[in-house]
């Protein structure tokens, strides 16, 4: 059997775990409270969409968001892994967009009901070369934005996360076991806004990568 290389984790068909609301500028924008415990839902690995293919809107969406995040790649699994060693099971990040029916979200949040719908549909992450952790020394240091064609949308720093990379990954491990090659999207700063059929999509993390993708209709 050939071994599996981490620096293609999303082909691995392993979690991705997202976490809502985790920047209190972001949680403003869209008037909701600022949490006091992580809010997380998941999206399964068919989410996934890398440079070269389209981000697809759904056919029942009429407001696709881009949310631009950090994704934090798991690289050694564990449960109940204490915040003083979370960061040994990081093996390196990604950049990635949680890309959001938020149409759809709405009339889930409305109605009390799971945001699946919204949230886990095939393209709905878009995701980077992946980073070697040796490459940002300081994840909860860096700067992440996003343009649609051209223009400046989204441009925030990870130092403002309320629940920090350890934290989260102490949380999550508690009740849902990390694996290899699991990834957890780490919340959007403010400045999400809808997309268009057509659009092209840009975003990176400081200088240490940049991607881009076009968005059509599924
Ligand atoms: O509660 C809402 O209206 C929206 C929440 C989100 O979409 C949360 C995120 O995915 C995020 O903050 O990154
Ligand atoms: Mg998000």
């Amino acid at each position: 059997m050939t071994a599996r290389n981490i620096s293609q984790f999303w082909e691995w068909g392993r979690k991705i775990i997202c976490v809502g609301r985790n920047y209190a500028d972001h949680a403003k924008e869209l008037k909701n409270a600022i949490p006091t415990e992580p809010i997380l839902f998941l999206k399964p690995p068919s989410a996934y969409v890398r440079e070269g293919s389209s981000i697809l809107v759904p056919r029942y969406s009429n407001n696709l968001h881009h949310e631009v995040e950090l994704g934090v790649v798991i690289g050694k699994g564990g449960t109940a892994i204490p915040e003083s060693a979370a960061m040994e099971h990081v093996a390196g990040y990604a950049l990635c967009l949680d890309m959001t029916a938020r149409d759809v979200q709405d009339v889930c949040k409305s109605k009390g009901l799971p945001w699946t719908r919204a949230k886990a549909f095939n393209t709905s992450c878009p995701v980077s070369e992946f980073i070697p952790k040796e490459r940002i020394p300081d994840p909860g240091n860096v700067t992440l934005w996003l343009k649609v064609n051209d223009q400046l949308r989204q441009n925030g720093c990870t130092s403002q996360m309320i629940f920090s990379i350890p934290y989260l990954i102490s949380y999550i491990s508690e009740f849902i076991t990390l694996e290899e090659g699991d990834l957890i999207l780490t919340g959007t700063p403010k400045g999400v806004s809808a997309v268009q059929v057509h659009d092209q999509l840009q975003a990176g993390i400081q200088d240490v990568v940049t991607m881009s993708f076009r968005v059509d209709r599924q």
